[in-house]
């Protein structure tokens, strides 16, 4: 694998307290990788280190084979950030904001507006180019930000909690948005995020917790190696399916018309289902969430303490 990022033995201290503690990891080029991981655990640390604004303690950090302490305006070219905190001027047009930071960037001035106008266009702001930011709402807003991050036509796009503070519906869009840049422009995405939804549609994900990655996984295979599936079976005729389930050495609960039994091996249980088919009314399987994973490795919820929404 090309890794477009390379972190080795990152630590990071605000004073005496240690807030990263010797990371590393990499992230494929062109892939999405996710830092999730409960406030306090270290992701914004990271994240700002590698973006160049603040420094590391110790350890080495590679943006794209750049030493991002010793490299840092080749660093700076090379990728994009969309904060957690808006940076746009809100006295400023969409079009004034975006300008502002091609001409920071050094984008060539012929290329400035095809370049505005086709990023635009992708997150469907084309007809809002001449307004006011203060006149768009936090979900434009935050597609204007990820449009100015992407520009300068970055190799990495960094995104700090893109969507927090934004209601369910319009991550999602913002989502949809986030994945069809990423195709069309073939970057590589590195976001932190307290949404498991968020985590789980990236290549990778690094649970982080008390400034340590945990695991560093597909979310496949941490749901496979960290989590349960269960079943929640609906049959016509309890007691045959009983007899079924127990003839087959399954351990399973009845709740009110329902057996809830946990899959082990998913062979094993197909072919139970496959013996049970005339009885089964209805069935749903689920696979544990990333949030079981982190749940199974430290104890708690990523999601106590802190966040509200
Ligand atoms: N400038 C600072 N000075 C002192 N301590 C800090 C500073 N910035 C962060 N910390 C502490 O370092 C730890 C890690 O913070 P960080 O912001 O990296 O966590 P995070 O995982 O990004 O959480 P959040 O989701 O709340 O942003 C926390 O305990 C935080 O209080």
């Amino acid at each position: 694998m090309v890794a477009i990022i390379d972190v080795k033995g990152f630590s990071k201290y605000y004073g005496d307290y240690l807030a990263v503690e010797n990371v590393s990891f990499e992230v494929e080029e062109g892939s999405s990788f996710a830092f999730l991981g409960p406030n306090g655990a270290g992701k914004s640390t990271t994240i700002n280190t590698l973006c160049t604004i603040i420094d590391k303690t110790s350890g080495t950090l590679l943006i794209d084979g750049q030493d991002v302490s010793k490299q840092q305006k080749k660093v700076r070219k090379a990728i994009g950030i969309v904060f957690q905190e808006p940076t746009l001027d809100q006295q400023m047009t969409v079009q004034e904001n975006l300008v502002a930071h091609c001409i920071l960037y050094g984008v060539p001035k012929d290329e400035i507006g095809e370049r505005i106008g086709i990023l635009l266009d992708l997150v469907d702001l084309v007809e809002w180019r001449n307004s006011l930011v203060s006149t768009l709402s936090g979900g434009m807003k935050r597609r204007v930000e990820i449009v100015r991050a992407l520009v300068h036509y970055p190799k990495v796009l960094f995104l700090d909690e893109p969507t927090t503070g934004l209601d369910p519906q319009t991550r999602n869009r913002m989502w949809e948005y986030i994945l069809k840049l990423q195709k069309e422009k073939n970057i590589t995405l590195f976001l932190t995020t307290h949404y498991i939804e968020e985590a789980e549609v990236c290549d990778r994900v690094a649970i982080m917790d008390d400034g340590k990655i945990i695991v560093n996984d597909s979310p496949q295979a941490l749901k496979a190696q960290y989590t349960k599936t269960r079943a929640i079976l609906k049959v016509k005729d309890p007691r045959k399916a009983e007899i079924c389930l127990l003839q087959q050495e399954f351990q399973y609960e009845r709740k009110g018309g329902y057996l809830h039994l946990d899959v082990a091996d998913m062979g094993k249980f197909i072919e139970m289902i496959h013996s049970l088919k005339q009885n089964i009314l209805d069935m749903e399987v689920t696979k544990g969430s990333l949030n079981d994973v982190f749940l199974e490795i430290t104890g708690k919820e990523i999601r106590e303490g802190g966040d509200t929404d």
